[in-house]
């Protein structure tokens, strides 16, 4: 089953209760927040106190992307503020392993995200122990980028990795997705997309979910 994660990126932060409301009543399955910190990506955005407060205005799972460098500094933040699905990155993380069980002491998901220039081979020791990868489709940072087409073949890889090995991982996607990116990952074995500037610029946010899925 697909399932669509808007990414709260391209909402106005201004009213986000409403903007995750919205597209939560549209047919969201996930919540994606992006957390940068202006130091693994440029920008800044916003931190556990925030994600606490949305937490209060909507039941939707929370898929918080920690674009972060220290990330083992903040799982127990976002953890308590709400998160269900915490995910950091590869390339921020000294001690994966460590990080990886930390997050499941909370009793929710775990999962590791990998830039379109990282190698699979990075995460190979620790995928039986999680519960989702996300491979960036773009640099992360910024929304509304162009998708990079070249990670569609580690998102066979991986999907051929998690079938052999009969392992229950999602994988998600994120950067890019469209109605044509969307066909193609979902073709290649994603089954989580994540995507901002697509469904908050719809003119129909319902049907470009839906579409986004049916791809
Ligand atoms: O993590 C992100 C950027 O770092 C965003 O989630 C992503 O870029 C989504 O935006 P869009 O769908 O507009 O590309």
């Amino acid at each position: 089953m697909i399932k669509i994660a808007p990414s709260i990126l391209s909402a106005d932060f201004s009213k986000l209760g409403e903007e995750i409301n919205t597209v939560v009543t549209a047919g969201a399955d996930l919540v994606h927040i992006d957390v940068m910190d202006g130091q693994f990506v440029p920008n800044i955005t916003l931190g556990s106190p925030v994600v606490a407060a949305l937490r209060k205005t909507t039941k939707a799972p929370f898929d918080v992307h920690l674009m972060v460098e220290n990330p083992e500094n903040q799982i127990d933040a976002f953890a308590k503020a709400g998160a269900d699905i915490i995910t950091f990155h590869v390339e921020a993380a000294k001690h994966m392993h460590r990080i990886v069980q930390r997050i499941k002491e909370h009793n929710i998901k775990a999962a590791i995200a990998l830039n379109p220039g990282t190698s699979l081979a990075f995460i190979e020791e620790v995928l039986p122990d999680l519960d989702m990868v996300l491979l960036m489709t773009v640099n992360p940072g910024f929304g509304g980028q162009k998708f990079i087409p070249s990670v569609l073949d580690k998102i066979e890889r991986l999907r051929d990795i998690i079938d052999t090995n009969e392992f229950n991982i999602d994988i998600e996607v994120d950067g890019g997705i469209n109605l044509i990116t969307a066909k193609q990952v979902i073709e290649a074995g994603a089954n989580i997309l994540v995507a901002g500037s697509a469904i908050y610029n719809a003119d129909d946010m319902k049907q470009m979910i839906s579409d986004l899925k049916q791809k």
